[in-house]
């Protein structure tokens, strides 16, 4: 029998998952995978040291929810895992709000708290979180901890918190928290093996993905991101819009009579890629396309990354390396040309056939500032922390004994 811990991520268009087996302190991956696309068109695969375990695709027209897609990893996994002893499942959660600050041991009144923040992060929370009150009913042996998005952003400095708005609201948890953190952390751990002058330096990494945001790192820590109190601001994501005047919400409540929930479709799943485009929220559909709203939303998306990319420099006070992560940012080759392209000005210099060949290092030899393509991990790194709330438990049962 062995020792595994579990993990489970939820995005907004995926489910990823991973078994790591723990050996001593290591842990090392076992099976990982995820089915992708949920609403275009399902893909599921799972691997096992590189190989293909799994592989399967839906008919046309087919999507899954987050529940079923849900269903169909756990029948998988089981299987699986019939010689296994599951230590504990580490969960992807977006939003920890102001009182979830690190990884948590959960259980139903801390998961009463946690709903709260449903609206907040309605692509996400319910699927994060519904997962885990299956496993307290089913399985309420079984550990189940809860690694937070907002947690790595706790670094940035108050004026990259506060919303300009009254203290009433502020003293309310109104303020930006920032999203992806599990993925930045990851980043943050591998950038001083991979470029140790941006490790002690100034870093932009860009996690573009269907959700997408992009974070300044100071020395590896956070000090500002482009989500906010929500994960709709900042760059338009596959759905949703990204920074939007508030004058417009104000305009459609009262001159459209927009219902709330309404509002709320309209910003999270009809805008951004697939509102500019009118086609899909897929990157790879727009990018095959020949279709001028296809067209408009990939011109949107690289401008509006340029200018984040300038504003979280400005932010840093300068620039030593940028990091593209993500679906998009890792395999989309064309999208990092044109941001790198763009970024000429900031001093960064495109090397084209490493970035075609989607080499680690993008920028050649003399750029100023070097460009990098790292494979997130979140799932490690929501394996780390579960793996680090277990040591505690055990620390606080033995000295309790
Ligand atoms: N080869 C590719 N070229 C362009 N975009 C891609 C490619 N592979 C995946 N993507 C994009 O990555 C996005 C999904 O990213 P991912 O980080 O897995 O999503 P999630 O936000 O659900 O975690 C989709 O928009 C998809 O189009
Ligand atoms: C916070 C967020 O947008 O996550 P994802 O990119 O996984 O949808
Ligand atoms: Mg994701």
């Amino acid at each position: 029998m062995s020792d595994d811990i579990g993990v489970l991520n939820s995005g907004s268009s995926s489910i990823k998952f991973s078994i790591f087996r723990v050996d001593g302190s290591d842990l090392l991956p076992y099976v990982a995978g995820q089915i992708e696309a949920l609403f275009t068109q399902p893909h599921f695969i799972a691997r096992q040291n590189g190989e293909v375990l799994a592989d399967k695709t839906w008919s046309d027209g087919v999507t899954l929810s987050h529940r079923e897609a849900t269903e169909y990893l756990l029948v998988f996994l089981r299987t699986l895992l019939k010689d296994s002893r599951l230590l504990a499942i580490g969960h992807r959660i977006a939003h920890g709000g102001s009182r979830f600050t690190a990884p948590a041991l959960l259980n139903s009144r801390t998961l009463n708290e946690l709903e709260k923040l449903i609206p907040l992060a309605p692509l996400h929370q319910p699927f994060n979180l519904e997962p885990i009150r299956l496993g307290l009913e089913r399985r309420p042996e079984l550990p189940e901890v809860g690694c937070f998005d907002t947690e790595f952003h706790s670094t940035c400095p108050e004026v990259a918190q506060v919303v300009a708005l009254p203290r009433r609201l502020r003293n309310a948890g109104v303020r930006r928290y920032g999203f992806h953190g599990l993925s930045y952390s990851y980043i943050a751990s591998q950038l001083p093996s991979v470029d140790p002058a941006a490790a002690a330096g100034k870093t932009v990494v860009l996690h573009l993905g269907n959700g997408a945001s992009m974070c300044a790192l100071n020395a590896c820590r956070s000090v500002a991101t482009t989500m906010g109190f929500s994960a709709l601001d900042g760059i338009p994501m596959g759905t949703r819009c990204g920074s939007l005047d508030p004058g417009v919400i104000l305009y459609l409540l009262e001159q459209e009579k927009m219902q709330v929930q309404h509002l709320e479709r309209l910003l999270y799943k009809e805008a951004g890629l697939l509102g500019l485009s009118g086609i899909s929220s897929d990157m790879r559909t727009l990018l095959q396309s020949r279709d001028s709203g296809a067209k408009l939303a990939v011109d949107v998306f690289v401008y509006r990354i340029g200018r984040e990319l300038g504003s979280l420099a400005a932010a840093l006070g300068g620039l030593d390396a940028i990091v593209f992560t993500g679906g998009i940012g890792e395999n989309a080759a064309v999208i990092r040309d044109r941001i790198c392209r763009d970024a000429a000005w900031l001093g960064v210099e495109l090397d084209e056939s490493a970035n075609d060949a989607r080499e680690k290092r993008i920028s050649t030899a003399n750029s100023r500032v070097s460009a990098w393509v790292i494979p997130t991990n979140e799932e490690l790194t929501i394996a780390r922390q579960t793996q680090q709330v277990l040591l505690k438990r055990e620390t606080a049962i033995s000295t309790t004994a």
